[in-house]
């Protein structure tokens, strides 16, 4: 049968990426998604935000929902000091095996746990399968319509603290209307929009930064 895409950007990793270099898997994906197949990474000009935001907040835990390839979880836990610990959530067996490989590739296979499963399911469990209190930082990008009902998941589960930072992908395309609304209004947050656009395209989209207030 034919490979998939993960697949093929996983070959375009191995071929092109330096084991155990990180910079060199995200410029290896970000050109096989220029130069032969788009994908749905974040890509490398709202990928400059990722890592300017990342920097700006100094995580030491780290929540991601939606790994997909696994391009986002390696931009984001390369910037990580050592004892820190990312857990990235991908729901696609096939996409979070990619991932793993990905992720290995990089490096960084022991900075990341990339868990299987519905963020709905998994939160509620997350702080003690983890031993964690809160998230210093989350990262957004899976279904945009579970925007919202994780992250008032998140603010029921007490995985949010004061100073706690979410940022999401794609909140003008494919757009997340009514989380904005939520974070943009909500005294809860403190939330700013950074204008980009989709990835390797000229098409609109855009990050959102949401600043946990406290309760
Ligand atoms: O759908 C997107 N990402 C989510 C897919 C992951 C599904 C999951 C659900 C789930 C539930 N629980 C835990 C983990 C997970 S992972 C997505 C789509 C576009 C796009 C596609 C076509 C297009 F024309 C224009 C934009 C661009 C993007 O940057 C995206 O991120
Ligand atoms: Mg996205």
């Amino acid at each position: 049968t034919r490979t998939t895409r993960p697949q093929r950007l996983l070959q375009a990793v191995s071929i092109n990426a330096v084991r155990g270099d990180p910079d060199s898997v995200i410029k290896a994906i970000d050109h096989f998604c220029k130069h032969t197949e788009w994908a749905m990474n974040v890509g490398d000009e709202k990928g400059a935000i990722l890592d300017l935001v990342v920097m700006e907040t100094c995580p030491s835990t780290v929540l991601e929902l939606g790994t997909y390839c696994g391009y986002s979880t390696v931009r984001i836990t390369r910037l990580l000091p050592p004892a820190t610990k990312l857990i990235t959530v991908e729901m696609n067996p096939e996409y979070a095996h990619v991932a793993r490989q990905v992720i290995q590739h990089a490096g960084l296979q022991d900075k990341v746990c990339v868990l299987e499963g519905e963020s709905a399911d998994l939160i509620p469990k997350m702080a003690n399968m983890f031993g964690i209190q809160a998230f210093d930082f989350v990262f957004l990008d899976h279904w945009k319509d579970h925007y919202l009902p994780d992250i008032r998941l998140l603010e029921d589960c007490g995985l949010l603290a004061q100073g706690s930072v979410v940022l999401a992908d794609n909140v003008v395309c494919p757009g997340a209307p009514d989380y904005l609304n939520y974070v943009r209004y909500n005294l809860k947050y403190s939330s700013r929009f950074y204008q980009a656009h989709l990835e390797y395209t000229r098409v609109l989209d855009g990050l959102e930064r949401s600043e946990y207030q406290g309760d």
